[in-house]
């Protein structure tokens, strides 16, 4: 069964329509989960807590004492609304999950595209939920949110791309599952923002681009669910982004980067082991880096904010990350990994 979000309003004031959307939609009382930057977006004074303040840990296993505790937290609710970047976005997907109220979600930035996937990233692998049943992004809000936060949503994007290619390297060499209608979709989706970013006449002004990242992130949502799957959207260079964060919960690096940041550096490395291997064309190559340093994203390590030990060893580690086939093989070692970051000039 595919479910996708029955409404999608992207446009100007977008949030003051949410009391219309839930007349539409039968619902009466939400709760709003939110951050500290964009409590103040829950305008219309619904109650809400912080993120931070769910215990999504103690959820993983759903004992009956858990479940008890779920339902006094939020059995007065009818709804969960999650406003703020992707890590309110991803516990109010994952309480809706728990408690079985439908989910909304109102981005305040376009980071990433867990704004309409079905994925709770809350954990390494991630894992299925439902998608919201609609999605607010509303366009004032999300174009004033730091330039850097917008600028990495290109980054979730571009990373369309990589992830396509690994997930038919997989069916071809790992006899895995695949969809070509769902490839192509997610692959349009970056191909189209990335012309876009070619042609763009200003590229100092970009006055488009805030709609632009926020619909391609919404159908990219729409594509892993779709294929009930995040391998449209999450491939190799995801798992150099997992790796990454795994040394900042280790405490080895501090949390500098964005999960789309890394994600678009770790596309650059692995669009260039597919032109490597013959598999892709090196204008595209060039078109993803270009797409990113337009925005401003990182195009390198250190625009991350790490060094060249920290490269390696993220990419070494990469396939350790969750069980999933991609060009990585194997892995690589630590002579091949200094080699293909050279080659991809991110060191
Ligand atoms: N489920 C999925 O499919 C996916 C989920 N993810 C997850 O999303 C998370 C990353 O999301 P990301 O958005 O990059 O990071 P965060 O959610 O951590 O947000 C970064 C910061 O930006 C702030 N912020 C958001 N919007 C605004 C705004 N309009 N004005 C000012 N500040 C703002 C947040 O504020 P505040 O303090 O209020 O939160 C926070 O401090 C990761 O946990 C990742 O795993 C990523 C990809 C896909
Ligand atoms: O970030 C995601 C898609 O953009 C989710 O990917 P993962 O399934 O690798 O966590
Ligand atoms: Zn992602």
């Amino acid at each position: 069964m595919i479910t996708i979000p029955r409404y999608t309003i992207v446009e100007n004031g977008a949030i003051n329509k949410i009391p219309e959307l839930l007349e539409k939609l039968n619902l009466k009382n939400p709760l709003v989960i939110t951050g500290k930057s964009t409590q103040k977006y829950n305008k219309l004074g619904y109650d809400s807590i912080y993120y931070h303040e769910v215990e999504y840990e103690r959820f993983n296993k759903l004992t009956d004492e858990n479940l008890k505790y779920v339902k006094k937290s939020f059995g007065d609710y009818d709804c969960i609304l999650g406003i703020g970047g992707g890590k309110s976005i991803d516990v109010a997907k994952y309480t809706s999950s728990i408690s079985k109220k439908p989910f909304i979600s109102v981005p305040t930035t376009a980071s990433n595209d867990g704004i309409a996937s079905p994925i709770v990233s809350l954990s390494v692998p991630s894992f299925m939920a439902e998608p919201p049943i609609a999605v607010v992004g509303d366009i004032d809000i999300i174009k004033k949110s730091p330039k850097k936060l917008l600028a990495s949503g290109m980054g979730d994007i571009v990373s369309n791309i990589t992830a396509v290619l690994d997930w038919k390297l997989a069916h071809i060499e790992n006899n895995e599952k695949y969809s070509e209608s769902s490839a192509i979709f997610s692959k349009t989706i970056a191909e189209e923002l990335m012309e876009y970013m070619q042609t763009t006449k200003n590229k100092d002004n970009l006055a488009e681009y805030p709609k632009k990242i926020v619909k391609a992130l919404i159908a990219s949502g729409m594509a892993i669910a779709i294929a009930h799957s995040s391998r449209p959207a999450s491939g190799s260079e995801h798992l150099f982004s997992h790796s990454i964060d795994k040394l900042k919960n280790e405490g080895v690096i501090d949390n500098k980067s964005l999960h789309g940041e890394q994600c678009g550096v770790g596309t650059i490395i692995f669009s260039k082991a597919y032109v490597n291997e013959k598999r892709l064309n090196n204008k595209v190559y060039g078109e993803i880096v270009k797409s990113l340093k337009i925005v401003k994203s990182p195009i390198d390590i250190y625009e991350l904010g790490y060094d060249e030990d920290i490269a390696v060893e993220a990419l070494c580690n990469a396939p350790k990350l969750r069980k999933r086939y991609t060009i990585l093989r194997n892995g690589l070692d630590k002579k091949k990994s200094l080699e293909l970051l050279e080659n991809s000039q991110v060191i």
